[in-house]
C-alpha cells in the first residue's frame, strides 16, 4: 500500500500484519508513517490519495489484518475479509476504531456523552442512548480508568485524562479492530500499563489491536507483535525479539542500543545512548 500526500509519498509499499488476539506495536522515528498508516487503515485519511490502486493492496486472513503489496485486483485495505476504505462509514464504524493522538475537541460536551458516541454505529439512525448504551459507556469509561470523570466536560480534562476517555469512547464503540495512535503519550507511568493491560485483554478477547508506540521499553513489554517504519517503508516486523535488536534498531533510530533480559519476564529491556549517526 502506497499513500501519497500532496505529491510527496509518505508511505511506500508498506506491508503491515497485524495478528488477531494479538498486540500490534507500531514504531518508528518521527515522521516514519505511523499516523498516517493508522489514518489510512482506518479510512479517515482525508488529504492526499493512493499513489497507485494498483500498487498497493491489503489482504485480509480470518486471523490477521493484513496490509500488503499485491496485485491490482486486491482491496486497498482489508480486514477479515472487507474491504475497509471501501465500507459505509457506519459499519467501518461497527468493525473498527480509531484513538487518535491529542484528538481535542471545543464542543461543550460531558465525558459520558463523549463515550456515547462510541455507541452511536450500534444503534438505529434515529435512536437516542439506550439503558444498554448507557450502560456500555459507564463499563467502558471503569475499563479505561475513567469512571469518576463521568459528568466532566472534555474540554476542563488534562491531557492524560482526555487520553483515557478517547480509550473509553473506543471500547464503548466495540470494535473488533482497535487503531491507537500513541495511547500513551500523556499518561502516568501506572496509567500506561493500565492502558496496556486494556489492550491485552481486548486482544485476548480475539480483538485485532495495533497501537503505534514511542517508548519501545514499553512495546518490549507489552507487544506480542512488532512493525517498524522507518521513512514510509516498514524495515522490520515480527516477533518481539526479531524487532527489538541492535541490528535493527540502530540504524533506524540513529543511537546505540542494548538489549537485556528482564530478570522476572524474560522479555527484552532497551538501554539506549547517542552513538550513532544517521547516515
Ligand atoms: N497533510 C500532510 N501534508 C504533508 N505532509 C504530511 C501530511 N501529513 C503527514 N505528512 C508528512 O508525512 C510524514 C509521516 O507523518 P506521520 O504523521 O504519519 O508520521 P509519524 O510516524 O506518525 O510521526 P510522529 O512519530 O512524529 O507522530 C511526515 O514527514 C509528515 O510531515
Amino acid at each position: 500500500m502506497s499513500w501519497d500526500i500532496s505529491g510527496r509519498v509518505v508511505l511506500d509499499d508498506v506491508g503491515v500484519v497485524a495478528p488477531s488476539g494479538a498486540v500490534t506495536g507500531l514504531l518508528g522515528p518521527n515522521g516514519s508513517g505511523k499516523s498516517t498508516l493508522l489514518r489510512v487503515l482506518a479510512g479517515v485519511q482525508q488529504a492526499g490519495r493512493a499513489a497507485s490502486p494498483s500498487d498497493g493492496g491489503a489482504r485480509a486472513s480470518s486471523s490477521a489484518l493484513e496490509s500488503a503489496s499485491g496485485p491490482a485486483s486486491d482491496p486497498a485495505t482489508a480486514f477479515d475479509g472487507a474491504d475497509l476504505r471501501a465500507l459505509p462509514r457506519r459499519e467501518r464504524a461497527r468493525l473498527l476504531a480509531l484513538v487518535e493522538q491529542d484528538a481535542s475537541t471545543d464542543l461543550p460536551l460531558s465525558v459520558l456523552d463523549a463515550v456515547l458516541l462510541g455507541r452511536i454505529p450500534h444503534r438505529s439512525l434515529l435512536a437516542g442512548d439506550s439503558d444498554a448504551d448507557r450502560a456500555a459507556a459507564h463499563t467502558a469509561l471503569a475499563a479505561a480508568g475513567a469512571a469518576e470523570l463521568a459528568d466532566r466536560e472534555v474540554g476542563t480534562l488534562s491531557g492524560g485524562e482526555r487520553q483515557r476517555v478517547h480509550m473509553a469512547r473506543a471500547l464503548a464503540q466495540q470494535p473488533r479492530l482497535i487503531l491507537l495512535d500513541e495511547p500513551t503519550n500523556h499518561l502516568d507511568i501506572a496509567a500506561q500499563l493500565h492502558a496496556m493491560r486494556v489492550l491485552r485483554d481486548l486482544a485476548a478477547d480475539g480483538v485485532t489491536v495495533v497501537a503505534a508506540l514511542h517508548d519501545l521499553n514499553l512495546a518490549a513489554s507489552t507487544c506480542d507483535h512488532l512493525v517498524l517504519l522507518d521513512q514510509g517503508r516498514v524495515v522490520a516486523s515480527g516477533p518481539v525479539s526479531d524487532v527489538l535488536v541492535p541490528a535493527v534498531l540502530e540504524p533506524v533510530y540513529g543511537v546505540r542500543v542494548d538489549v537485556l533480559t528482564h530478570p522476572r519476564t524474560g522479555r527484552p529491556v532497551l538501554s539506549f545512548d547517542r552513538g550513532f549517526d544517521r547516515g
